[in-house]
């Protein structure tokens, strides 16, 4: 298929962005965690040798799938995210290939666009603006630990979670990444979500259940919310729910990297305000795309397919690994397979 890929001038963009200032580097200490007392150096798998994460950090993701960095982000750069995404909202930008989504409660009513009917926007991979954040070299730095040197961004999403209606459908079930992805091997992908203001429980933090990404990939569907559920906002079914969950309260420019098996989620927003995040998520060029037929993953295969050719104007000429080639940006080292 002939569609637009990004090129060399990312490594252009790369060498204009200044060098990195020096974060707090805080590993999250809260309670329902699983213990590294009994950890052994042989047994790192979900991180890579590098010389960015203590020891400690180091084992903190292994043993729970995610690590908080405090104060990562700049509030300039954060600004700027905002900005942006103000101007997208009021159509004064149209970066090609962006999905702009409302919140299901207010899909079917005829507001005009604004950063108060926008829940989320998703592929701003062409925007050269929002995707600084996935050339940010403070987030690469952190990135490269778990994905190697060969990065791809994959998908880029800034996330507006409304003040709930009241039918709890800013909620977002609990999933894993990894249902979205057709690529492998697991560990060498990894997600960055920056907080773009305070957030808690109160305007809907996002919940994780520490160790999970020990799992494998288990089936997900539409959770049967009463009130409805968003496009594509498919859930973990059978989780235990005696799981410990943990809420990651978080303050503007904090950032969690997290594995795409980690099973996470977020509450109902129930401020006046719009709760502000961005993210990404990387993957190393080294992974290999997937046939997902006959797996778990089919049903949102076939959903992104239709959505995608619906978008493009084509018919039954693209698959599921196609709408993830487009939209994945070199951002580090070689271009391999992904
Ligand atoms: C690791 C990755 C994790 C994730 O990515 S999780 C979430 C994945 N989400 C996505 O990929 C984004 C999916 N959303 C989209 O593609 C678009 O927002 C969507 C749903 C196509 C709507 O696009 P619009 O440009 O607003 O199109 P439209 O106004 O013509 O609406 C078309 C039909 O869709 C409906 N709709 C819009 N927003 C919705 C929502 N939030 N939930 C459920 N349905 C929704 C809308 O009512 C309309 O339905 P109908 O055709 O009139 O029956
Ligand atoms: N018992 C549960 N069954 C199914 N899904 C759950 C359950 N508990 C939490 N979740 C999912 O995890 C997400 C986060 O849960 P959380 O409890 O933080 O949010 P909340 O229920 O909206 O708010 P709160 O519990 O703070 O009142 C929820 O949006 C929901 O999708
Ligand atoms: O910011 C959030 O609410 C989490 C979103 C999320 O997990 C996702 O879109 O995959
Ligand atoms: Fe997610
Ligand atoms: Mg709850």
């Amino acid at each position: 298929m002939n569609l637009p890929r990004a090129g060399a001038r990312l490594q252009i963009l790369l060498g204009h962005l200044g060098q990195p200032s020096a974060p707090a580097i805080v590993a999250q200490p809260v309670s329902g965690l699983a213990s590294p007392a009994s950890f052994h150096p042989e047994q790192f798998q979900y991180t890579l040798d590098n010389n960015v994460l203590s020891l400690e950090q180091r084992k903190f993701y292994e043993e729970n799938g995610f690590l908080v960095i405090k104060n990562l982000v700049s509030d300039d750069d954060i600004q700027r995210f905002r900005a942006e995404f103000e101007r997208i909202c009021r159509e004064e930008v149209k970066p090609p290939g962006i999905v702009i989504m409302r919140d299901v409660a207010l899909a079917k009513q005829d507001y005009m666009l604004s950063d108060r009917i926008v829940s989320k926007i998703q592929d701003f991979q062409e925007d050269e603006e929002l995707f600084r954040y996935c050339l940010l070299p403070e987030i690469l730095k952190y990135v490269e630990c778990f994905t190697g040197p060969n990065i791809m961004a994959l998908h880029g999403m800034l996330i507006n979670k409304p003040p709930d209606v009241g039918k709890k459908t800013s909620r977002h079930p609990l999933h894993q990444d990894l249902h979205y992805f057709p690529f492998r091997p697991s560990n060498l992908i990894v997600c960055a979500w920056t907080a773009m203001e305070h957030i808690d429980r109160n305007n809907g933090c996002l919940v994780v259940l520490p160790g999970t990404h020990k799992g494998t990939l288990k089936p997900h569907a539409y959770p049967k919310w009463e009130g409805g559920v968003n496009k594509m906002y498919h859930g973990i079914q059978d989780y235990d729910p005696n799981s410990p969950r943990v809420h990651l309260v978080m303050e503007k420019g904090d950032t969690v990297f997290f594995h795409p098996l980690l099973i996470h989620g977020s509450g109902r927003n129930r401020t006046q305000g719009f709760r502000k995040a961005i993210s990404c998520h990387f993957g190393s060029s080294d992974c290999q795309f997937i046939d997902v037929s006959g797996t778990s993953q089919e049903n949102i295969a076939k959903e992104v397919v239709e959505m995608a050719e619906k978008k493009y104007g084509f018919q039954g000429v693209m698959d599921f690994k196609d709408t993830w080639m487009f939209r994945s940006r070199l951002v580090k080292g070689e271009r391999i397979n992904i």
